[in-house]
Protein backbone atom coordinates (compact mmCIF):
# COMPACT_ATOMS: atom_id res chain seq x y z
CA UNK A 1 0.00 0.00 0.00
CA UNK A 2 1.51 3.28 -0.60
CA UNK A 3 0.82 5.46 2.47
CA UNK A 4 2.32 7.97 3.72
CA UNK A 5 6.12 8.52 4.52
CA UNK A 6 6.39 8.64 8.40
CA UNK A 7 7.39 6.17 10.88
CA UNK A 8 3.65 5.12 12.14
CA UNK A 9 1.34 2.71 10.57
CA UNK A 10 -1.60 4.08 8.51
CA UNK A 11 -4.68 4.54 10.80
CA UNK A 12 -7.98 5.29 8.99
CA UNK A 13 -11.12 6.04 11.64
CA UNK A 14 -13.96 4.74 10.87
CA UNK A 15 -17.10 6.73 12.14
CA UNK A 16 -21.00 7.32 11.83
CA UNK A 17 -24.18 7.01 13.67
CA UNK A 18 -24.93 3.41 14.94
CA UNK A 19 -26.21 1.33 11.77
CA UNK A 20 -24.21 3.53 9.33
CA UNK A 21 -23.09 0.74 7.72
CA UNK A 22 -19.49 0.95 8.94
CA UNK A 23 -18.50 -2.29 9.74
CA UNK A 24 -20.39 -3.88 6.59
CA UNK A 25 -18.29 -1.29 4.45
CA UNK A 26 -15.11 -2.32 6.95
CA UNK A 27 -15.62 -5.77 5.64
CA UNK A 28 -14.86 -4.41 1.95
CA UNK A 29 -12.00 -2.57 3.04
CA UNK A 30 -10.35 -5.16 3.96
CA UNK A 31 -11.18 -7.30 1.49
CA UNK A 32 -9.98 -4.83 -1.38
CA UNK A 33 -7.50 -2.91 0.38
CA UNK A 34 -5.65 -5.43 2.98
CA UNK A 35 -6.54 -3.11 5.96
CA UNK A 36 -6.36 -4.74 9.24
CA UNK A 37 -9.64 -4.15 11.03
CA UNK A 38 -9.94 -3.15 14.67
CA UNK A 39 -13.73 -2.90 15.63
CA UNK A 40 -13.76 -0.53 19.12
CA UNK A 41 -17.46 -2.05 19.84
CA UNK A 42 -16.46 -5.64 18.78
CA UNK A 43 -13.28 -5.57 21.00
CA UNK A 44 -15.76 -4.23 24.07
CA UNK A 45 -18.67 -7.15 23.44
CA UNK A 46 -15.13 -9.42 23.23
CA UNK A 47 -14.41 -8.05 26.89
CA UNK A 48 -17.82 -8.59 28.14
CA UNK A 49 -17.87 -12.23 26.94
CA UNK A 50 -14.60 -13.13 28.50
CA UNK A 51 -15.60 -11.92 31.83
CA UNK A 52 -12.69 -8.99 32.04
CA UNK A 53 -12.77 -7.22 35.30
CA UNK A 54 -14.49 -4.54 33.37
CA UNK A 55 -17.13 -6.71 31.66
CA UNK A 56 -19.85 -6.08 34.09
CA UNK A 57 -19.31 -1.81 33.29
CA UNK A 58 -18.76 -2.41 29.66
CA UNK A 59 -21.96 -4.10 29.30
CA UNK A 60 -24.32 -1.97 31.57
CA UNK A 61 -22.55 1.28 29.68
CA UNK A 62 -23.15 0.08 26.04
CA UNK A 63 -26.98 -0.93 27.27
CA UNK A 64 -27.36 2.52 27.87
CA UNK A 65 -26.07 3.50 24.41
CA UNK A 66 -23.25 5.68 26.37
CA UNK A 67 -19.68 5.44 25.90
CA UNK A 68 -17.15 3.33 27.52
CA UNK A 69 -13.86 4.84 29.46
CA UNK A 70 -11.37 5.76 27.12
CA UNK A 71 -8.88 4.34 28.89
CA UNK A 72 -10.92 1.12 28.82
CA UNK A 73 -11.03 1.06 24.91
CA UNK A 74 -7.70 2.68 23.97
CA UNK A 75 -5.99 -0.25 26.18
CA UNK A 76 -7.78 -2.81 24.30
CA UNK A 77 -6.75 -1.38 20.78
CA UNK A 78 -3.42 -0.11 22.23
CA UNK A 79 -3.75 -4.52 22.41
CA UNK A 80 -4.73 -5.08 19.12
CA UNK A 81 -2.05 -2.89 17.52
CA UNK A 82 1.36 -3.87 19.59
CA UNK A 83 0.26 -7.67 18.77
CA UNK A 84 -0.22 -7.11 15.21
CA UNK A 85 2.76 -6.77 12.16
CA UNK A 86 0.02 -4.90 10.25
CA UNK A 87 1.72 -1.46 9.03
CA UNK A 88 -2.28 -0.23 7.80
CA UNK A 89 -5.04 -0.36 10.47
CA UNK A 90 -8.82 0.62 10.12
CA UNK A 91 -10.35 1.56 13.61
CA UNK A 92 -14.14 1.13 13.33
CA UNK A 93 -16.25 3.24 15.64
CA UNK A 94 -13.83 5.15 17.29
CA UNK A 95 -13.04 7.76 18.87
CA UNK A 96 -17.04 8.12 19.89
CA UNK A 97 -15.98 11.29 22.01
CA UNK A 98 -13.28 14.40 21.95
CA UNK A 99 -12.33 12.02 25.52
CA UNK A 100 -11.70 9.00 23.20
CA UNK A 101 -9.86 11.04 20.86
CA UNK A 102 -7.23 13.01 23.32
CA UNK A 103 -6.87 9.22 25.16
CA UNK A 104 -5.56 7.95 21.88
CA UNK A 105 -3.57 10.51 21.09
CA UNK A 106 -1.68 10.59 24.47
CA UNK A 107 -1.38 6.68 25.06
CA UNK A 108 -0.85 5.99 21.10
CA UNK A 109 0.93 9.12 20.48
CA UNK A 110 -0.70 8.61 17.26
CA UNK A 111 -3.46 10.51 15.04
CA UNK A 112 -5.08 9.07 12.02
CA UNK A 113 -4.11 9.65 8.23
CA UNK A 114 -7.65 9.60 7.00
CA UNK A 115 -10.89 9.40 8.41
CA UNK A 116 -14.44 7.95 7.13
CA UNK A 117 -17.79 9.00 8.03
CA UNK A 118 -20.25 7.55 7.36
CA UNK A 119 -23.39 10.14 7.03
CA UNK A 120 -27.10 8.45 6.89
CA UNK A 121 -30.14 9.94 7.77
CA UNK A 122 -31.79 8.88 11.38
CA UNK A 123 -34.80 7.18 10.26
CA UNK A 124 -32.14 5.14 8.13
CA UNK A 125 -30.08 4.20 10.87
CA UNK A 126 -32.77 3.01 13.36
CA UNK A 127 -34.15 0.88 10.81
CA UNK A 128 -31.37 -0.85 10.10
CA UNK A 129 -30.26 -1.78 13.42
CA UNK A 130 -33.73 -3.02 14.62
CA UNK A 131 -33.75 -5.19 11.51
CA UNK A 132 -30.03 -6.28 12.57
CA UNK A 133 -30.96 -9.51 14.03
CA UNK A 134 -27.66 -10.10 15.75
CA UNK A 135 -29.02 -10.42 19.11
CA UNK A 136 -26.92 -7.58 20.15
CA UNK A 137 -28.11 -6.39 23.59
CA UNK A 138 -27.92 -2.84 22.03
CA UNK A 139 -30.09 -3.78 19.18
CA UNK A 140 -33.51 -2.14 20.46
CA UNK A 141 -35.04 1.27 19.85
CA UNK A 142 -34.41 2.79 23.95
CA UNK A 143 -31.01 1.96 23.21
CA UNK A 144 -31.20 3.66 19.39
CA UNK A 145 -32.64 6.13 20.60
CA UNK A 146 -29.94 6.94 23.15
CA UNK A 147 -27.03 6.23 21.05
CA UNK A 148 -28.33 8.69 18.50
CA UNK A 149 -28.50 11.19 21.26
CA UNK A 150 -24.97 10.41 22.39
CA UNK A 151 -23.84 10.54 18.37
CA UNK A 152 -25.06 13.75 18.04
CA UNK A 153 -23.74 15.39 21.57
CA UNK A 154 -20.40 13.68 21.28
CA UNK A 155 -19.38 11.69 18.25
CA UNK A 156 -20.38 15.09 15.88
CA UNK A 157 -18.00 17.12 17.20
CA UNK A 158 -15.20 15.15 16.48
CA UNK A 159 -16.19 14.66 12.92
CA UNK A 160 -16.06 18.45 12.87
CA UNK A 161 -12.98 18.23 14.42
CA UNK A 162 -11.42 15.86 11.49
CA UNK A 163 -13.20 17.88 8.81
CA UNK A 164 -11.00 21.19 9.83
CA UNK A 165 -8.14 19.36 9.92
CA UNK A 166 -8.48 18.46 6.27
CA UNK A 167 -8.97 14.76 7.28
CA UNK A 168 -12.60 13.74 7.17
CA UNK A 169 -14.33 12.31 3.67
CA UNK A 170 -17.82 11.90 3.71
CA UNK A 171 -19.37 8.82 2.38
CA UNK A 172 -23.49 9.25 1.69
CA UNK A 173 -24.57 5.93 3.23
CA UNK A 174 -27.41 5.93 1.65
CA UNK A 175 -27.99 3.17 -1.37
CA UNK A 176 -26.53 -0.19 -2.08
CA UNK A 177 -23.36 -1.56 -0.15
CA UNK A 178 -21.48 -1.75 -3.52
CA UNK A 179 -22.84 1.93 -4.28
CA UNK A 180 -21.56 2.83 -0.90
CA UNK A 181 -18.37 1.46 -1.32
CA UNK A 182 -17.64 2.77 -4.96
CA UNK A 183 -17.37 5.96 -3.06
CA UNK A 184 -15.37 4.51 -0.52
CA UNK A 185 -12.51 3.07 -3.32
CA UNK A 186 -12.80 6.69 -5.08
CA UNK A 187 -10.97 7.89 -2.06
CA UNK A 188 -8.64 5.39 -1.08
CA UNK A 189 -7.92 5.67 -5.00
CA UNK A 190 -7.53 9.45 -4.99
CA UNK A 191 -4.95 9.14 -1.98
CA UNK A 192 -3.35 6.30 -3.86
CA UNK A 193 -4.14 3.68 -1.15
CA UNK A 194 -4.12 0.96 -4.06
CA UNK A 195 -4.03 -3.05 -3.26
CA UNK A 196 0.02 -4.06 -2.68
N1 LIG B 1 -26.27 0.03 2.38
C1 LIG B 1 -27.04 -0.70 3.18
N2 LIG B 1 -28.34 -0.83 2.91
C2 LIG B 1 -29.16 -1.58 3.72
N3 LIG B 1 -28.73 -2.22 4.84
C3 LIG B 1 -27.43 -2.10 5.14
C4 LIG B 1 -26.51 -1.35 4.35
N4 LIG B 1 -25.28 -1.43 4.91
C5 LIG B 1 -25.41 -2.18 6.02
N5 LIG B 1 -26.69 -2.60 6.15
C6 LIG B 1 -27.25 -3.42 7.22
O1 LIG B 1 -27.54 -2.54 8.30
C7 LIG B 1 -27.19 -3.13 9.53
C8 LIG B 1 -26.16 -2.25 10.24
O2 LIG B 1 -24.96 -2.27 9.48
P1 LIG B 1 -23.56 -2.31 10.19
O3 LIG B 1 -23.58 -3.33 11.26
O4 LIG B 1 -22.52 -2.41 9.14
O5 LIG B 1 -23.56 -0.85 10.82
P2 LIG B 1 -22.58 -0.18 11.86
O6 LIG B 1 -22.44 1.25 11.46
O7 LIG B 1 -21.33 -0.98 11.97
O8 LIG B 1 -23.46 -0.30 13.17
P3 LIG B 1 -23.06 -0.19 14.71
O9 LIG B 1 -22.36 1.10 14.92
O10 LIG B 1 -24.38 -0.22 15.40
O11 LIG B 1 -22.20 -1.37 15.04
C9 LIG B 1 -26.68 -4.55 9.23
O12 LIG B 1 -27.74 -5.45 9.37
C10 LIG B 1 -26.26 -4.44 7.75
O13 LIG B 1 -26.37 -5.68 7.08
N1 LIG C 1 -15.24 3.87 21.03
C1 LIG C 1 -16.31 3.20 21.49
C2 LIG C 1 -17.02 2.30 20.68
C3 LIG C 1 -18.11 1.65 21.19
N2 LIG C 1 -18.51 1.88 22.46
C4 LIG C 1 -19.68 1.21 23.04
O1 LIG C 1 -20.04 0.06 22.30
C5 LIG C 1 -21.34 0.23 21.72
C6 LIG C 1 -21.42 -0.48 20.42
O2 LIG C 1 -20.46 0.04 19.52
P1 LIG C 1 -20.50 -0.25 17.95
O3 LIG C 1 -19.34 0.49 17.37
O4 LIG C 1 -20.42 -1.71 17.77
O5 LIG C 1 -21.78 0.32 17.48
C7 LIG C 1 -21.55 1.74 21.70
O6 LIG C 1 -22.90 2.15 21.65
C8 LIG C 1 -20.89 2.15 23.01
O7 LIG C 1 -21.73 1.85 24.10
C9 LIG C 1 -17.81 2.77 23.25
O8 LIG C 1 -18.16 3.01 24.41
N3 LIG C 1 -16.71 3.41 22.74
Amino acid sequence: MQVKGGKGPFICFVLGGPGSGKGTQCAKIVKNYGLTHLSAGELLRREIASNSEYGTTILNTIKEGKIVPSEVTVSLIQKEMESSDSKKFLIDGFPRSEENRAAFERIMGAEPDIVLFFDCPEEEMVNRVLNRNEGRVDDNIDTVRKRLQVFKALNLPVINYYARRGKLYTINAVGTVDEIFEQVRAVFAALKLVTE
